[in-house]
């Protein structure tokens, strides 16, 4: 196969140039080819004085013409001092940049990331997040479930077919990385001649993300000590690694929070008046739900999770954790001035500010600010209207993949928070997750089932006599590391149901993503979920694909999957200090169809006998 930077000399150079000021995101970038995913100080100067639409489309039509191929990517993971939100944070980059490069690819191509790790003492795994990993689940990056860390000083080669176009993630999947910064987005194009149920002029993305001043380490020290120390709100929200900290808030350390840091520009997005756009909008935060705006204009949801939704109208997209969507905004308002775009917490009662940035019409300056108020946004303690976003995402009439009508098994999670042992938890069905010490793919697959517990978690919980409405009483979670087995091409439920925390009057929204598979999202309900009737409300003509679901507070989520991808797959809830502290779990289904593994993944636990370096 051709190497990228070889391919990437079709594209002319004067369009190289203006793509990496100005549309960073819709050409495959090399290692070394790394762009700016929004406007700043010190490249604005650098924009042509005369912008033309045409512009734009040849840029466009560069992102398009390109064929299948490899994709390989060179990665340095390190911890740099950043300043995001203007406050200065020890940060997990990689390349020198947090979010890290988007990696932009075609339908069919084969992503090769090799990863060095020089964070010089600590362990290292990515996860690439919507990708199924089919016929590669020790690509999953899953630390403890599909691989053993990448210690300090070790490269890892992920290697991974890209097999459906849309809109994924990658992130950090050890300990509490992610939050520190080790995440971006993943782009993939449709193949060359396939035409999408929607039209657009130009593709842009934002990652939404939360950001904390204090380390993952402190944070995780934090939840996993007597007495429990919970990592708060976050301090602020960025709009694809840009955000806004008050410097001089009454306890701001004034030596760390530089207000006037080049770093912490707000983020500007650029508009042509008139044209469509699709936003991509992921978000990775840590712990919050938000809703996010661009002032004044309506967004059109197109897709979900790199499925494509029957187009609806929203004025706020709720976003949780670990979801995509595509959007289309048509420039359509006065092009004489900017519009905010805000993003908001929404599901918690924080205090953090709004993320906020800057909608831009062409020619006006990008950080010109707009002469409205920002938007408030919705209300924190709203359910109601994204419980209706989250029924209303259905799939789009051209693209049904009919779920299968029935299933083999269901297995009803009661989502609670505990304490074991007086330390705090969560778990499902009274059992809160403890990763093994050999990963169990590797434990299933060379039969070292002594590893981990045999004994698997419950399919149910007592659902006569557990009222999930208050605080339960007396119930105390054991931990463990068993897992879920599914037969083979089996179709299996799973209907996660929420309950109230340890806090009177306080459910909170968990948004739970399944590695390896998209599954069928069959229905929401509030309260407690009723086998015998709620069944025959699920939408099984329609029904969104996805991998990453809210379940909403006192509600239930019911999806469905095949459990058709040999591999070990977690599932859990994309709160990285929810999972931290317990809230998944794991199914393994086909292992007996598992290639040959790599040993590249091995060299912890029991696994170290099978590892050649
Ligand atoms: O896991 C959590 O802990 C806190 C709180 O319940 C205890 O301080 C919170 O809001 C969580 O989501």
């Amino acid at each position: 196969m051709e190497p990228q930077h070889q391919k990437e000399q079709k594209i002319p150079e004067s369009s190289r140039q203006k793509r990496s000021q100005t549309s960073p995101d819709t050409i495959p970038q090399g290692n070394a080819v790394e762009t700016s995913p929004v406007f700043n100080l010190e490249n604005f100067p650098a924009l042509p004085t005369v912008f033309t639409k045409n512009d734009f489309e040849v840029l466009n039509k560069a992102a398009v013409s390109v064929e299948a191929r490899v994709r390989h990517h060179k990665w340095e993971v390190k911890y740099e001092y950043k300043f995001p939100d203007c406050f200065k944070k020890l940060s997990i980059s990689i390349n020198g940049k947090t979010p890290g490069p988007t990696i932009v690819a075609q339908q069919g191509d084969t992503i090769i990331v090799e990863v060095k790790n020089s964070l010089m003492t600590e362990n290292l795994a990515i996860h690439w997040h919507g990708i199924r990993q089919i016929r590669t689940p020790w690509a999953d990056g899953t630390e403890g479930i599909t691989q053993c860390p990448v210690v300090p000083g070790d490269t890892f080669v992920y290697k991974f077919v890209v097999d459906r176009p849309g809109t994924y993630l990658y992130h950090a999947h050890y300990g509490m990385q992610r939050q520190a910064g080790l995440q971006g987005m993943i782009k993939v194009l449709v193949p060359n001649g396939i035409v999408e149920p929607f039209s657009y002029d130009h593709d842009r993305n934002i990652l939404l993300t939360d950001w904390y001043h204090k380390s993952t380490y402190e944070q995780a020290a934090g939840l996993s000590s007597l007495p429990f120390v919970w990592v708060e709100e976050p301090q602020s929200i960025l709009i694809h690694g840009k955000g806004r900290f008050n410097c001089s808030a009454p306890s701001t350390d004034a030596t760390l929070c530089n207000a006037t840091h080049p770093q912490c520009t707000p983020f500007t997005m650029t508009v042509v008046p008139g044209n469509t756009y699709r936003l991509r909008i992921g978000s990775l935060t840590a712990l919050a739900a938000l809703s996010f705006e661009i002032e004044g204009h309506n967004m059109t949801v197109v897709e979900a999770d790199g499925h494509y939704v029957e187009p609806f109208v929203v004025q706020n997209l709720f976003i949780y954790s670990g979801e995509t969507y595509s959007v289309l905004i048509k420039a359509d308002q006065d092009p004489t001035r900017n519009y905010w775009a805000s993003t908001k917490v929404v599901s918690r009662n924080s205090a953090t500010p709004n993320g906020l940035g800057i909608f831009n019409y062409y020619p006006n300056h990008p950080r010109r600010r707009p002469p409205t108020i920002p938007p408030v946004g919705p209300r924190w303690d709203e359910v109601a209207p994204r419980v209706a976003q989250s029924v209303a995402i259905k799939s789009h009439k051209d693209f049904i993949h009919t779920p299968p009508q029935t299933s083999d098994r269901v297995i009803v999670m009661l989502n609670t928070q505990n304490r074991v042992n007086g330390f705090m938890r969560w778990s499902v069905n009274n059992v809160s997750f403890n990763m093994p010490h050999t990963p169990y793919l590797i434990a299933l697959k060379h039969n070292l089932l002594h590893t981990f517990e045999q004994t698997p978690p419950p399919d149910n919980y007592d659902h006569e006599n557990y009222d999930i409405f208050n605080v339960a009483k007396n119930v105390n979670a054991t931990t463990s590391n068993s897992i879920y087995r599914l037969k083979f091409n089996t179709t299996v439920d799973i209907i996660l149901q929420n309950a109230n925390t340890l806090n009177p009057n306080n459910s909170e929204t968990h948004p739970w993503h399944l590695h390896g598979h998209d599954f069928w999202v069959l229905g929401y309900g509030n309260g407690k979920f009723n086998q015998s009737i709620d069944p025959k409300n699920y939408n099984l003509v329609n029904p969104i694909m996805k991998n990453t679901i809210p379940v909403h507070p006192y509600g239930w989520t019911a999806l469905r999957f095949r459990a058709d991808n040999p591999g070990v797959w977690a599932f859990h809830c994309h709160i990285e200090s929810h999972f931290f502290m317990g809230m998944g779990v794991v199914f393994e289904e086909g292992i007996e169809k598992v290639g040959k593994l790599p040993t590249s993944i091995m060299g912890c636990g029991e696994s170290k006998r099978f590892h050649r370096p």
